[in-house]
Formats: C-alpha cells, structure tokens, sequence
C-alpha cells in the first residue's frame, strides 16, 4: 500500500449557507491540506505511480500544483523544480522555495510555464508532473468525494457538487469520484471566472478552445486551454454539468463573506466556486429549471490554495474595488 500525503479533510455543515439556500450545505474543505490545496490528492497518487525511482520531479504550475509536487517530493525526498508564470505571485514563490522547490518564472501565463517544464523534464530527465491533465492525477482526486460519501452516511445523496475550474483535473477527478460512489446522476455546478473561463469557452464553442489570455485576477485557474478529457465529460448524456462564470468581483466578495461566516481565509481560485452561494446563481439556476426545488443537500468543494493573505486580499480589494 502506497504512502498518502493527503489527510481525509473535514466536511463541515455551513449553516450560514444552510440558511441562505434553504437546504443543508457540506464544506469540504481541502484548504485543510498539508499543502493548501486538494491538488495534494492527485498529484501524491501520481508521484506514488510514477517517481518513485526518479531523479526528481518537474512541475509546471498556477502555484497549487506546484506546492503539492513541491511538498509530495520533499516527502520523497526527491528534488523538485516548479515553473511558474510571472502572473503567480511573490507570496506564492516564497512558499514554494520554503516547500524546498527549486522556483523557475517563465512567461506570463501558466501554457509558456508548462512549456518550459516540459523542456526541463527531458533535458534533466526529471519525472514531468501535470497540473491538472493525467488519469493518475484524477483517480487520485477522486478520494475526496469518496470520503464526502462516507461522511454523509449510507443513503444521504447530494442534490448537487459545487467546484471550480482551471484546466478540469478536479471535475474528471469529482467525476471519476461520483462513478465510485454511484452519483452520477448528481448534477455538477462548475464555476469559473470571466477572464479564465476555458472550460465556457470551450462549451459555447463546441470544441476545446485556447483562450487569447488570462485577465481574471484568479491566476490559480489560468489555464487558457481546458483538457479533452473535462470537455468530453461536458458533451456526455450520462452527465450533468453546469457551467457558469463569476466576474472578480463576485469572487472576492465570496472570499470576504467565507472568511467572516466560516473563518476562513481562502484564494480567488476557491472564491469562484463559493460565489455561485453567495451570488445568487443556485436560485437562479432553480428557476431556470436547471437544478430541482427543493434541492438535496450542496456540496462545496473548498478547494483552497495558497495565493492567499491579509496583504493580498487588501491589494485585490484596490483593484477591484470591493
Ligand atoms: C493553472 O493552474 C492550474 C492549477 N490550479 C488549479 C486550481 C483549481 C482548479 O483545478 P483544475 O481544474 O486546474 O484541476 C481549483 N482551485 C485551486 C486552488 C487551484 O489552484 C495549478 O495550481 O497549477
């Protein structure tokens, strides 16, 4: 049996939440993971798979991948190298370095990164490890709803599972969950921010679509190309996904409301999928006829992250005027 490195998190009822949609609202917060974020899952299964002999690892990365290989390899005792954009910030960079990461910056957004990564790993004959686009990265994703369905008990079903997208390895990864559980009839609510909205994109447009560029300020979901595989979840019968977008905005005043109602303090990757609460849009989407009334109980992927603190919320309170 493999080592872990994720820990089985919390599932927290939101009362607050609870009250405000009218049916019971499940936390899982994987913000609670040694390395910020649920990227730990998947990315711990991979390295378990496929760098155990290696020479080191190579991760291209928004920052929370980046912080799960950097954690994961120190654990392994493996060197690991994470090339990030210059779009990833200071506080960001620090805590990979303070993970034992060897930190590249590459580009402006997270595709000229990955890029370089990919250059790294053959030059180096380092072990590549993708953010978000692998089956071994979406199997091990996978845990978190499995633990959500024995938290909740035998015969307790989600109505809906509330999560974010950057390049879609935690919808396959919910997906492939949601198969081992017998939910897949369970509709899945998939938010993005307008500015890192591939996986719209590419929806409205019917095939994978690559973005111009990334203008959303959650960079941690800057990925201008969504995987084939998500895509493909999107166009299944079999599946019920939900796209939709918040603007920065509705992402930060998402972030400000969990910290004062849940304390605590997540990043704008995580503030997109909690403003699909805080904004308005489950209602919404119940009289459009696109979720039930009543709605079963939500679950909320809190994602985490670690681009993230006091001084940076204030800075994007500036810019965004909030
Ligand atoms: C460019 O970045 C992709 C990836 N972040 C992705 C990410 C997501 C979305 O996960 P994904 O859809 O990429 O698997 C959600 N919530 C948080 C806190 C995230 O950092 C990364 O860190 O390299």
């Amino acid at each position: 049996m493999s080592e872990r490195f994720h820990l089985n998190t919390p599932l927290l009822e939101s009362i607050s939440m609870s009250k405000q949609l009218g049916t019971t609202v499940y936390l899982k917060m994987e913000n609670s993971q040694p390395s910020g974020s649920f990227k730990i899952r998947g990315i711990g299964h991979f390295c378990q798979q496929l760098a155990r002999q290696s020479r080191g690892v190579v991760c291209s990365s928004g920052g929370n991948a980046g912080m799960a290989a950097a954690f994961v390899a120190r654990k392994m005792g493996l060197p690991a190298t994470v090339v990030v954009p210059s779009s990833t910030s200071q506080l960001v960079v620090r805590r990979l370095q303070d993970q034992g990461a060897t930190v590249r910056i590459v580009g402006k957004v997270w595709d000229d990164a990955n890029a370089e990564a990919l250059r790294l790993a053959e030059t180096e004959e380092l072990t590549f490890v993708p953010p978000f686009d692998h089956p071994l990265l979406w199997e091990g994703h996978a845990s978190l709803i499995v633990e959500a369905a024995a938290s909740l008990g035998p015969g307790v079903k989600p109505g809906a599972v509330l999560l974010s997208v950057g390049g879609g390895g935690l919808l396959c990864g919910v997906i492939h969950g949601l198969k081992d559980v017998g939910w897949m009839d369970v509709p899945i609510i998939a938010m993005e921010t307008v500015g890192a909205d591939c996986f719209n994109a590419a929806i409205k447009a019917g095939k994978v679509v690559t973005l111009v560029d990334i203008t959303s300020e959650a960079t941690c979901l800057g990925a201008k190309t969504v995987c084939q595989r998500a895509f493909e979840y999107s166009q299944s019968s079999e599946l019920t996904i939900i796209s939709e977008l918040v603007t920065d905005q509705e992402a930060l005043h998402a972030i400000q409301m969990f910290l004062d109602e849940e304390r605590v303090l997540v990043e704008m990757a995580c503030g997109a999928a909690l403003a699909a609460v805080y904004s308005g849009l489950i209602p919404r989407l119940q009289n459009q006829g696109r979720l039930p009334t009543p709605l079963g109980p939500l679950l909320v992927i809190v994602c985490g992250g670690s681009s993230v603190n006091m001084e940076q919320l204030s800075s994007l309170k500036q810019k965004l005027g909030s």
